[in-house]
This record gives C-alpha cells, structure tokens and sequence, in this order.
C-alpha cells in the first residue's frame, strides 16, 4: 500500500493565508485580534514554541505579545498578571504556556484565566461545555488533528480509534472528538497491557505518548490513518516523533511526519480561535 503523507504544514499554511483575509475585514472596522503570551522560565524548548506562535500570529496580522516571567515568579504574582490581561480590553487571547514550574499548580492559574479569553480551550469551564457538546474553545492539538483528517476527507464513522496517551490537552480531548465523528474509541496508557494488539486492530491510531519512534511498522493495522503527536529529541538533539515514521510507510495508508504534521496545525488552530473571539464580539 501506498502511504500518503498528511501535510499539517501546508494546510496550515492554507488555512493562514484565509485568516489574513479574516483579521484585514477586522481591521476595517478598527478591530485588531490580539494574542497575550505568558512564558514562565527558561525552557529551551518552550521558547522556540513560543516564539514560533508569536511570528505566525504576527503574520496573519494578530497583535501579539509575549510575557516572559522569571521561573521563581509565585503563584500569586503570576495569577496577577493574569487578572490584568483579563482586563485588558485590546487581549482577546490569554495563553499561559505549560508546562509551568513545579512549585506552581497549574490548574489553579488556569482557571484564572477569564474564560472568553481562553484560546487553548484549557480552562474547566471551556472543558466542561467541549464535554457536554457545545464548546466554545477546544483543546489546539486534538481540534487541530480533526481539521487535518477533514481536509483529507477521512470518515471516521464507524471506524476504531485508539488514542495513545490520557493527558488532559491531547489525549482526553481526542478522544472525545473523535468519539463526536461515530468512531469508536479505545484510549492506551502507560498501564495498558496489551498495546500491539490494540493498536493492530485501530483502523485510526493517535500516538501521544511522549516516547521517540515507539510506535513502529508491527503496530499498524494494514490501511490505518496514523497521526502522530509526538514531540521529542532524539541523541543528536533532532526532532521525532512517538511514530518510526520510515517504517510504517507501506503499511499505513496515511501517516503525519514530524515535523510538518500536527505541530503547525496545533498553532494554526489557536491563531483561528483568536481571531474568533474577535468576530464574536
Ligand atoms: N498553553 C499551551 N498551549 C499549547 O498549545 C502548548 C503548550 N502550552 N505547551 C507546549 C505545547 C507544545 N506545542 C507545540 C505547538 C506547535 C509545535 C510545532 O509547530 N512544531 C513544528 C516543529 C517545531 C520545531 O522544529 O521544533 C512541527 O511539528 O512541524 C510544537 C509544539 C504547543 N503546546
Ligand atoms: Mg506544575
């Protein structure tokens, strides 16, 4: 079997191009999306995300600005920061990037966040309408994977997923939206016991897992759809992803490279719910 590469990267590109139509009819009636990022540290990695978010919401013409907070900030002092911009009139869009330090919860400064502004789709009261069926945020990463199988035209309907993984921002939410298109769903963890098996029967397989090229040619059911969610380095500091991407080519019947998949998706899709709080107003 052919494989065939999903391309995050170009429809992400595509999908850019149409938000800058978007923000200019904004513009014209004085209306400029703005995107406010707090970055708690120094995280090498957190910093490329973050800047790599700042450039593209800059190029399709968001106002957008980054925070950069010191990795000893309190709790306190960072919800503060976070009630200021829930009061700034010119942010529509609060991301606090994750993870946050350790001797910070998480889910407390989350929850700060006023829940209009809420682009990530994290805060409870975002989670909870998502569950019950009418979101007004979703998680970026899972909503940016629906989008993905969409532009290709991949039924879901009828068909087994298995998710790979129960975080709260990836796997759960996959999960769920998944479940939304008739799929019928299946989520593996770190405690499951029989993982090949499972991931042999799954016509679509969801890999968040956080392990480099885990995921290899024997796990894959003849003609599944393989999306990869992996972000990880490899010995020389290479970026891979939780799927040996080389050797499930011939199996699979769609499979999304890293980089180029789900990454640029993933910020694709929290430019677009910027940009919609915007239109809402
Ligand atoms: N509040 C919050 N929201 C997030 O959405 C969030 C977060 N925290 N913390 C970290 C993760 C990770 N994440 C990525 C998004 C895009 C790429 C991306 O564009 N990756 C490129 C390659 C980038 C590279 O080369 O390193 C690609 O896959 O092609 C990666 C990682 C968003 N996250
Ligand atoms: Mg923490």
């Amino acid at each position: 079997m052919e494989t065939q590469l999903l391309e995050g990267k170009k429809l992400a590109e595509k999908m850019q191009s149409e938000m800058k139509v978007r923000v200019n009819s904004l513009l014209e009636k004085g209306k400029i999306p703005g995107l406010t990022v707090l970055l708690v540290g120094e995280d090498k990695a957190s910093q490329v995300y973050v800047r790599n978010k700042e450039r593209q919401a800059t190029k399709v013409g968001i106002k957008s600005e980054i925070i950069r907070l010191p990795e000893t900030i309190s709790e306190a002092a960072l919800i503060e920061q976070v009630e200021q911009l829930n009061e700034d009139a010119s942010v529509h869009g609060i991301l606090v990037q994750l993870p946050l330090p350790k001797h910070i919860n998480e889910q407390e400064v989350l929850r700060k966040i006023d829940y209009s502004k809420d682009v990530d789709g994290f805060h409870p009261m975002n989670m909870g309408n998502f569950l019950l069926g009418n979101a007004s945020a979703l998680p970026c990463t899972p909503y940016g994977i629906m989008e993905l199988l969409k532009a290709y035209d991949i039924s879901l309907e009828g068909k087994n997923a298995l998710v790979i993984g129960r975080s709260n921002i990836v796997g759960k939410p996959m999960a769920l939206m998944l479940m939304e298109k008739n799929a019928t769903i299946t989520i593996a963890h770190s405690k499951t016991k029989n993982l090949k098996e499972l991931a042999q029967q799954a016509d679509v397989l969801v890999a968040a897992i956080g392990r480099g090229h885990m995921i290899t040619g024997e796990f894959i059911k003849p003609g599944a759809v393989v999306i990869d969610v992996g972000m990880n380095r490899d010995e020389a500091g290479k970026l891979i992803g939780d799927v040996d991407t080389a050797s499930v080519m011939g199996i699979a019947s769609y499979v999304t490279p890293v980089p180029g998949g789900v990454g640029p998706m993933t910020i694709t899709m929290l430019l677009d719910q910027t940009i919609k709080k915007v239109e809402a107003e």
